[in-house]
């Protein structure tokens, strides 16, 4: 395929963990040796090499989780150390995708440069939200409101529980359904920059695939997000088949559209430009007739505001496994590193499997080059998801895996933008449509 055919795998990506970089380093050094180049199946100059943390699944976890990734770095190195020395002649990048483990994170790293907005809110001991944003969303709650709404919080109403705090389904006094997230109390200083990014950028967001914003309560040790409910459950708890019918085929093609499209919005057209962070399966939401809407903008970011300016430098957060290798090396931060994120989620939607599954056979552990390796070896139908019954054309099925891989190149320059992204998913939706009709 011709955009995977501009692939290029240059640069060598560094272990999640700074705090014990050097140790990192070297074990990633060391293992990195024994890997073979890495051709890609059209025109792959594979140099690549990447880090190997793994974990099981993603969930979101403070800085503490630089140990931990170290701590399965330790453990997990000898198998891949061992799988490349058995593999060393296959013509496959090992290291381009082995981005791996799975914890939402959070690094201090490179100070950070964003510029003054006037959406940004000044640190504050009591933490305020500004003026500004005081009269933002259209939904004005008191605690007692809230108390009433969510039933004095009541575990009845509980639908989620995140990095953030807990998630309620709220009925207000005229009847609309809302959901609640409620911050953390024993994380109230840790809160501020997650709550006020989250209001912040929220506010400033009004398209069908993003979650949109309500309103906030700040009062006393209260942190409340109050945001449209979407009744249908996370993406991830459909692929695990936890809400009843498997998606299909087409629905999953016009999920990962609808992605497409909500990130398409916050990377081109919102007032400026914002990167969310943490794109993945557990934080894109569906409506009863199954379109998709992207949520949990805490980690989010507005983009570089110069017209000079190529990237922001800062810390690194998000989910590893879905997180951007050249982000994770450089602390600089692109739109692209939501493309990155989004080729993850796309093989993902199409294979079920999430980023890392630890329990797969050595090869298959880490889903994308595991999905990479098929890709390579022109064997992409063993790679859709077995609980979908309809029988996808190799064509097809090559065209969206090729345009996955294209999004998670380790290079973000080999990144196609977002708006691309989405023109591609269509054209491949037609394709599927036509073939169909053909029968
Ligand atoms: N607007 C909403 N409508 C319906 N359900 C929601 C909504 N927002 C969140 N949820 C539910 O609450 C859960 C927790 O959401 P939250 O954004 O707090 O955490 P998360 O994204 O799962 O984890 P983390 O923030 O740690 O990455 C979600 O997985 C989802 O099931």
């Amino acid at each position: 395929m011709e955009m995977v055919a501009t692939l290029r795998a240059t640069s060598e990506v560094i272990i999640v963990n700074w705090t014990f970089q050097q140790i990192g380093r070297e074990l990633l050094q060391k293992d990195s040796k024994d890997e073979s180049p890495v051709p890609d199946r059209n025109n792959y100059q594979g140099e690549e090499k990447n880090d190997s943390n793994f974990v099981s699944r993603p969930e979101k976890v403070g800085i503490l989780a630089a140990g931990s990734v170290l701590a399965c770095c330790v453990f997990l190195c000898p198998c891949f150390y061992k799988k490349r020395r058995e593999t060393s002649d296959t013509a496959l990048t090992k290291d381009q995708y082995t981005m791996d483990s799975a914890s939402s994170f959070e690094v201090n790293s490179a100070a950070e440069k964003i510029p003054a907005s006037p959406y940004r809110v000044p640190p504050s001991p009591r933490f305020s939200m500004s003026p500004q944003l005081s009269r933002l969303g259209s939904v004005h709650l008191n605690m007692s409101q809230v108390a009433r709404a969510t039933r004095n919080f009541s575990p009845s109403l509980q639908i989620g529980e995140g990095g953030f705090g807990t998630v309620y389904k709220a009925q207000l006094d005229n009847g609309h359904i809302v959901a609640i997230k409620r911050g953390k109390k024993e994380q109230f200083e840790n809160l501020r920059t997650e709550f006020s990014s989250e209001v912040e950028l929220l506010a400033k967001i009004d398209h069908r695939n993003l979650v949109k914003l309500l309103g906030y309560v700040d009062q006393g040790h209260e942190r409340l997000i109050i945001t449209e409910y979407v009744p249908n459950g996370t993406l991830r708890e459909h692929l695990d088949g936890q809400r009843g019918k498997i998606l299909d085929f087409n629905q999953r093609l016009e999920i990962a559209i609808d992605v497409a499209h909500g990130l398409t919005y916050l990377h081109l057209y919102a007032e400026k430009q914002i990167i969310h962070r943490d794109v993945k399966s557990s934080n894109i939401l569906l409506t009863e007739s199954m379109r998709a809407k992207v949520a949990d903008f805490g980690f989010a970011k507005l983009g570089p505001m110069e017209s000079d300016e190529t990237h922001i430098s800062t810390k690194v957060k998000g989910t590893v496994g879905y997180l951007d290798p050249e982000y994770m090396k450089t602390y600089q931060l692109t739109a692209k590193s939501d493309v990155y994120s989004f080729g993850v989620l796309l093989v993902e939607i199409m294979t079920g499997r999430r980023p890392v599954e630890l329990k797969r056979p050595v090869e298959e552990r880490v889903t994308l080059r595991w999905a990479f390796n098929k890709y390579n070896d022109r064997r992409v139908t063993e790679l859709v998801d077995p609980l979908m019954v309809e029988v996808v054309g190799a064509d097809i099925l090559d065209k969206i895996f090729g345009l996955a891989i294209q999004c998670a190149a380790p290079i973000r320059a080999d990144r196609p933008d977002m708006k691309l992204v989405g023109e591609q998913l269509w054209a491949i939706r037609a394709d599927y449509v036509r073939s169909m009709r053909r029968g």
